[in-house]
């Protein structure tokens, strides 16, 4: 199963909506502190609907933390500063998908750590900034599924 990965995410209707696709999917969810909420959060609860309990989602203290939870498996970073389409990709099984803050995404640091497999981007017309971090995480996610004819998934 894939494995989404939230960098100090900031916005709790993302991290809610990120947890319905988690429970949708089958995907695990892992998260990196500092968070820009609290799981009680209004907005995260709202949009995370009645699908908290139904969510597997892990969250790390540091991101060395994450990386001793999750690796050996390969790691894409998601960031609109990369030169390799996302769809591009050929997904295994375990792969990480990484995903940076609302405000600033991945820091270059983080883009640059050892444990990164590739960069990659999904396409957008030029001239746009960014999608939304759960809208993001959402297309990614249901490329690498897609790539695999979405075991687990039922019409
Ligand atoms: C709202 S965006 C961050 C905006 C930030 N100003 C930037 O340019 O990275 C939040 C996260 O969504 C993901 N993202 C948004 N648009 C993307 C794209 N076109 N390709 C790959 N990742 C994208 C990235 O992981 C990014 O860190």
């Amino acid at each position: 199963m894939f494995k989404i990965l939230f960098y100090t995410p900031e916005i709790p209707g993302n991290t809610g909506n990120a947890i319905r696709l988690a429970a949708i999917t089958g995907a695990e969810l892992h998260l990196v502190k500092p968070l820009g909420f609290n799981f009680e959060d209004t907005n995260l609860r709202r949009a995370g609907l009645d699908y908290h309990d139904l969510a597997v989602m892990t969250v790390h203290e540091t991101l060395e933390d994450a990386w001793t939870a999750l690796t050996p498996a390969r790691v894409f970073a998601f960031t609109t500063t990369a030169s390799t389409n996302f769809a591009s990709i050929e997904y295994h099984e375990g792969d990480v998908l990484m995903f940076g803050p609302e405000s600033v995404g991945l820091p270059e640091a983080v883009q640059n750590d050892e444990h990164i497999t590739e960069r990659v981007k999904i396409p957008m017309v030029p001239g746009r900034r960014s999608l939304n971090l759960a809208n993001s995480a959402s297309i990614a996610i249901y490329e690498a599924w897609r790539q695999h004819g979405f075991p687990g998934g039922a019409i």
